[in-house]
């Protein structure tokens, strides 16, 4: 037996054993299941027999409710225990088919001997509960397996920084208890491994990439120092896949403070959200709180306004360019992204702290109780050093004040009586025995028939005036709308309240009237939802959100620097992983060039900001990262992970009719040949519609994804451009690579983005005109040109 087969057999008996204790567990862990259980089910069943219930005097009610109190402890206890069980279990039996992944022989400094530590998604002890079967991939012993190659190696602990060597460093891949293969490695992390997962076709589900992390990666996941981390990462560089291999670590460093829902994930849109959802569970978390921006400000604003998402924001940007109002609404969108604007805001806000603000008239029975003008000149007598929230609280203790002898003037008014008439038997009843607990009250005298009318028009009016409370308390007597309108009602009052900070752009008039137009109609553009937001928050108070402790940005390249700046301010106590790639801004507000991480950087200091970039790129096949890359000014810097495939293909077809037929029979030769997911990426949703219209009938299950799509699902898709960012598919059609659809500068970053999505194989078609221009002749040379010609 040669060496390697005997480390092989030695390797697999170590195998076995971990995987018999693995199974001791979960045999011991099975029963405990089943015990909990029945206790729950016992303790449900008989929960009113171990109660003893008297409710005789105070005394007996007390010994009661502390007997209840107990039973229910004993069930949620029991409760608890039975789902950490279910968790455990779930990690041992994901343990039982693959224990670890990775083996380093490490010598501390000053000790004798190497210690060899295996890795796995989770901790396991021995029998005796003293050494370490498995260690945890998070423990800080695990870094050194992602960050050195044999050799001298150093690691941190909560302890102090631990020096030694690392003798070996081993690779394994174990299935179903079974060692498939076996090597050891260098620095990077096995390309053996690698090339096998990255192989692989994709699912409709991102994957955990706990096995292969990269040294590089491993900086992302385990920085705990600064309080803004940005990611800079090529396409397909695993920025997502870190992300979420972060999280995972954070709640396992700092388990105990930190849950995981004091994480947010904030993602392009929902169908995103359901492609990472698994990941965490994988690994045996809970999941964080993921969400979209636009969800968060539907959930804020959108009673309010018909509000206008990023996407349809961005087809206006891609299609509109006819529109008489384009050059206007597209100068809008960059102004508003901008911390200018912000600054604009802030001098609006300076303003209205002594005058402008615009309110509402309180009305009751059709009848102004307060009108705006009184609401205007009180808030304004207000002493002015005094923040406009603060004061508009005290507007709203006034109000409630004369809400309550408004409401005691009301009790004798004849509307109220004829109200009385019309109460319910409940509500009578209810107010008779009211009544009857009260002092003297026989319900048979004179007076008796008062008091009880009393009440009654007590309650009446109560009940009429609850609305117009609510309102006051919601500080509902602001006309938010007109003040945010106000600040295009003359393109000169800007003018007049800006500072040098303020920058207002050239069309600044025509700016104004198409967002007056836009408002008047009940409409929210995309690019203001952000900015009113803020306005309204800055009015009314923030209401900042203190228990998140992560914010994970994703996809942050198309987030404008206001919604940066408005997303630090709702999340004060929160460290802010942001990650993106630049050459992949699609968002209308960066289309002028602008956009970008320095933003960002600005809100938060120097030292406690953190930049790490990303050139690897691991998603795509060598060809198509060569290929790729060409598109983008900064390409050469983006360095392909060595996996082979085919090149791009590029196909000129003949026509409409003769580019379906050809796509159709594209699609039939990607799935004979196993590919699982495949898109038809369009660039807008109008030209996805024809091309689903088109192929549907002749390639049998496609799908048409649209922005509403909420979950990502293996099989055939045509989806447009925008949708696809984050996402990745075995082979990538792109419907239309000619020069009507891509060859503005804007449109440059959405072709990369487009072609970057595919893993295995990228083809190109048009069907007439001339390839993009971003395909230059030497971009060609690095494809393959089919169906003749190709120029
Ligand atoms: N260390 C790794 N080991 C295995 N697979 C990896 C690794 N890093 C990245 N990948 C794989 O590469 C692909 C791209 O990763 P991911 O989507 O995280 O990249 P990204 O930088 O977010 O991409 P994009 O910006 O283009 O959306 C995924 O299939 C991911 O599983």
């Amino acid at each position: 037996m040669n060496q390697t087969n005997q480390d092989w057999a030695l390797e697999q008996k170590r195998v076995d054993e971990v995987v018999a204790e693995i199974n001791r567990r979960i045999a011991l862990l099975e029963q405990e299941t089943l015990d909990t259980k029945s206790e729950m089910v016992d303790i449900r069943k008989n929960f009113w027999d171990d109660v003893t219930v008297n409710f005789e005097d105070a005394t007996e009610m007390a010994e009661t409710y502390a007997s209840m109190k107990q039973q229910a402890e004993l069930l949620s206890e029991r409760e608890r225990t039975h789902r950490q069980a279910a968790l455990q279990l779930r990690t041992l039996n994901k343990l039982q088919l693959s224990p670890y992944f990775g083996r380093i022989d490490y010598k501390e400094e000053g000790e004798q001997a190497a210690d060899a530590i295996y890795l796995g998604i989770a901790s396991l002890r021995d029998g005796s509960d003293e050494n370490y079967l498995i260690y945890d991939w998070r423990a800080p012993v695990s870094s050194l397996y992602y960050d050195y190659p044999p050799g001298p190696a150093r690691y941190e602990t909560p302890m102090g920084m631990i020096e030694g060597e690392l003798q070996l460093k081993r690779q394994y891949m174990i299935r179903d208890g079974a060692i498939v293969s076996l090597f050891d490695t260098g620095v990077t992390i096995g390309d053996e491994l690698l090339q096998e997962v990255l192989g692989k076709q994709s699912d409709a589900q991102m994957k955990s990439i706990v096995a292969t992390i990269q040294r590089e990666q491993n900086r992302i996941i385990r920085n705990e120092r600064s309080r803004l981390l940005v990611v800079q990462g090529a396409a397909g560089s695993g920025k997502t896949s870190a992300a979420l291999q972060r999280v995972a670590y954070l709640l396992y460093r700092y388990r105990g403070t930190l849950t995981a829902d004091q994480v947010v994930l904030f993602s392009p849109n929902p169908m995103f959200n359901s492609y990472v959802a698994t990941v965490l569970p994988e690994l045996g978390e809970d999941n964080m709180q993921q969400t979209t921006f636009q969800d968060y400000l539907v959930y804020r604003i959108g009673k309010a306004f018909k509000l206008e998402g990023p996407y349809e924001q961005l087809e206006y940007a891609l299609t509109a360019g006819d529109d008489p109002e384009y050059a206007a609404r597209m100068g809008g969108i960059r102004y508003k992204a901008s911390m200018s604007y912000a600054a604009l805001i802030e001098r609006y806000l300076v303003h209205l702290s002594t005058q402008g603000l615009v309110f509402r008239s309180l009305v009751f029975r059709g009848e102004p109780m307060v009108d705006a003008e009184a609401l205007a000149a009180y808030f304004y007598t207000l002493d002015h050093a005094i923040p406009i929230p603060n004061r508009l609280r005290l507007v709203a203790d006034w109000l409630l004040e004369q809400l309550k002898e408004r409401e005691q003037a009301a009790c004798s008014e004849a509307w109220v009586e004829n109200e009385i008439e019309l109460l319910d038997k409940e509500t009578y009843l209810k107010a008779f025995q009211s009544l009857k607990r009260q002092k003297g009250f026989s319900g048979k005298s004179f007076d008796d028939y008062e008091r009880e009318q009393m009440l009654l028009a007590k309650y009446v009016v109560k009940e009429r005036f609850k609305p117009l409370r609510s309102r006051i308390k919601k500080l509902g007597f602001i006309d938010l709308k007109s003040i945010y309108r106000q600040l295009f009602a003359e393109p000169a009052f800007a003018r007049a309240i800006a500072d040098e900070s303020c920058s207002l752009p050239q069309n600044w008039p025509d700016i104004c009237t198409a967002t007056r137009g836009r408002l008047d109609c009940g409409d929210m553009a995309y690019e203001d939802a952000t900015p009113f937001l803020y306005l309204v928050e800055r009015i009314r108070g923030f209401q900042t959100n203190t228990s998140v402790r992560h914010l994970i940005i994703d996809e942050a390249q198309d987030y404008t620097a206001f919604q940066f700046a408005f997303l630090k301010r709702m999340f004060p106590r929160s460290k802010v992983t942001a990650l993106g790639d630049l050459n992949q801004s699609i968002n209308a507000h960066t289309s002028g060039g602008s956009g970008g991480f320095a933003a960002l950087k600005e809100l938060y200091e120097q030292e406690e900001t953190e930049t790490i970039v990303l050139t690897r790129s691991y998603r795509s096949t060598r060809q198509i990262v060569e290929f790729t890359s060409r598109f983008i000014d900064d390409g050469n810097a983006i360095e392909p992970f060595n996996r082979d495939g085919i090149k791009p293909t590029l196909t000129a077809a003949s026509g409409e009719a003769e580019l379906h037929r050809l796509v159709g029979e594209r699609i039939e030769e990607l799935l004979s040949a196993g590919h699982g997911t495949i898109a038809v990426i369009c660039k807008t949703i109008a030209e996805s519609r024809i091309a689903y219209e088109a192929l549907k009938g002749a390639v049998p299950p496609i799908r048409l994804l649209e922005q509403e799509t909420s979950s990502f699902e293996p099989g055939v898709v045509v989806i447009p451009s925008y949708l696809s960012k984050g996402v990745e598919f075995d082979a990538v059609i792109v419907y239309d690579g000619s020069s009507r659809q891509y060859s503005r500068e804007s449109e440059r970053r959405l072709f990369y983005t487009v072609c970057t999505r595919a893993m295995h194989e990228l083809h190109l078609y048009k069907a007439a005109g001339e390839w993009s221009p971003f395909i230059t002749d030497e971009a060609k040379q690095l494809c393959l040109l089919e169906s003749g010609e190709a120029g």
